[in-house]
């Protein structure tokens, strides 16, 4: 398929992969600051920019009720995310974000908000390079205006936003194909609550399998049965930094997370991000560490159930305790907590869980991009130490 607009962006382009002359490193050097483009590009002339503060609740819920009703939804249409505005808040309020990267379009006349992109700042390694970057997200135009070639203009002021603050770098994620991944995901998903995810049709009843035979297979224990394993506390922001900037230094790609970023990052977070440590009985070591997010889904049409309770696997740590046993009493904990399902990509060591944990494969792909940066050597996703969300 032709991508009219992304062969005019500096991305890898598919005439590229393979060609080894081509080093891994920046595709177009920094423009000088003088020669950015001051003003906003041009919208069609029923649409205006606004910048989204969402320190404000009355625009804090604009941008949830946008997405609400217009961001992503499955292959099949049946789950749209639904993004709490508490979480919405915590991904773009981040240690040293800029207000003017969360962008909105509003019309003119109603002054609704039609549409949406946000950036936050992100120190990003690849391989040994620590590179400053945004992490761009939350693209949405609503149902009404697409393909009136929205997305373009809105990705190209959000590129001029970030080169306004000297970033020439970029990462974002897509359920879409386009020039050119660094690397395409698999997403797994764990039952929790079979009996709704069957009813609402995120699962179907397997073959030969009855609903209590069912239930009873993704039964979990009542609490986790690891010694040690509790919530993580603020208290424990400079060990679990440590353990985590450890882990991660295995993958090409990976955030490069400091104390103040792990405060804000991976702190418990009510209906927003859960996370768990594992700290020796004996000398207090904390030798494991887990967290997942809370991204609950709307579920479209169906009579008894609105809302898809969802956790997704964020960083994962496991130095002492087998990975499977943490991610299970991970498990058990989501479970607790009443979720319904529990998602996972098959990115950094979570491969070596899924089967065993009775994660079923989803229906689809995430695939990671780069912007304005080329990776030598294609990437596999357990190479990738990277949770958008
Ligand atoms: C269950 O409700 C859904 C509502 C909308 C889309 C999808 C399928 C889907 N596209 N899932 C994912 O992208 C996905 C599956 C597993 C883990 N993380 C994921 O996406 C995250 C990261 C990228 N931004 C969205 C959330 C499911």
């Amino acid at each position: 398929k032709r991508h009219k607009f992304w062969e005019t962006q500096p991305v890898g382009q598919y005439k590229d992969v393979g060609d080894a002359s081509l080093t891994e490193g920046p595709i177009e050097p920094p423009t000088p600051l003088s020669e950015v483009k001051q003003e906003p590009y041009n919208l069609p002339s029923a649409y205006e920019w606004t910048t989204c503060d969402m320190d404000s609740s009355e625009t804090c819920d604009e941008v949830y009720v946008l997405l609400k009703n217009n961001y992503v939804e499955d292959d099949e249409n049946m789950f749209r995310f639904n993004y709490s505005k508490e979480f919405l808040r915590w991904a773009l309020r981040v240690p040293g974000y800029y207000r003017s990267w969360h962008i909105g379009v509003r019309a003119k006349t109603s002054k609704k908000l039609v549409a949406f992109i946000s950036g936050v700042p992100a120190r990003i390694r690849v391989n040994e390079e620590v590179v400053k970057m945004a992490e761009i997200n939350f693209l949405c135009v609503h149902k009404k205006l697409r393909s009136k070639r929205l997305a373009p203009v809105m990705i190209k002021e959000v590129t001029r936003r970030v080169h306004l603050e000297n970033i020439w770098q970029a990462a974002y994620t897509a359920g879409v194909v386009l020039p050119t991944p660094i690397t395409t995901c698999q997403y797994w998903h764990r039952s929790l609550n079979p009996k709704k995810l069957i009813d609402v049709g995120f699962s179907r009843l397997g073959a030969r399998m009855t609903m209590s035979r069912t239930i009873k297979l993704y039964k979990l224990p009542d609490s986790p049965v690891t010694p040690g394993f509790r919530k993580m506390e603020l208290r424990d922001v400079p060990a679990v930094t440590r353990l985590l900037r450890n882990y991660l230094s295995q993958f090409v790609v990976a955030p490069d997370f400091d104390e103040n970023d792990v405060e804000h990052w991976l702190l418990p977070n009510e209906n927003v991000v859960d996370s768990f440590l594992v700290e020796s009985p004996g000398n207090h070591e904390i030798t494991d560490f887990c967290s997942f997010y809370t991204l609950p889904s709307s579920i479209l049409g169906n009579q008894n159930y609105s809302t898809l309770k969802a956790a997704y696997s964020y960083y994962n740590v496991s130095t002492k305790t087998p990975l499977t046993q943490l991610m299970n009493d991970v498990l058990i904990v989501a479970k607790q907590k009443d979720f319904d399902v529990f998602n996972a990509l098959d990115v950094m060591h979570n491969e070596s869980f899924l089967k065993e944990l009775k994660f079923g494969p989803g229906d689809g792909q995430l695939h990671y991009y780069l912007y304005n940066y080329r990776i030598r050597n294609a990437l596999k996703p357990s190479g990738l130490g990277l949770v958008l969300l």
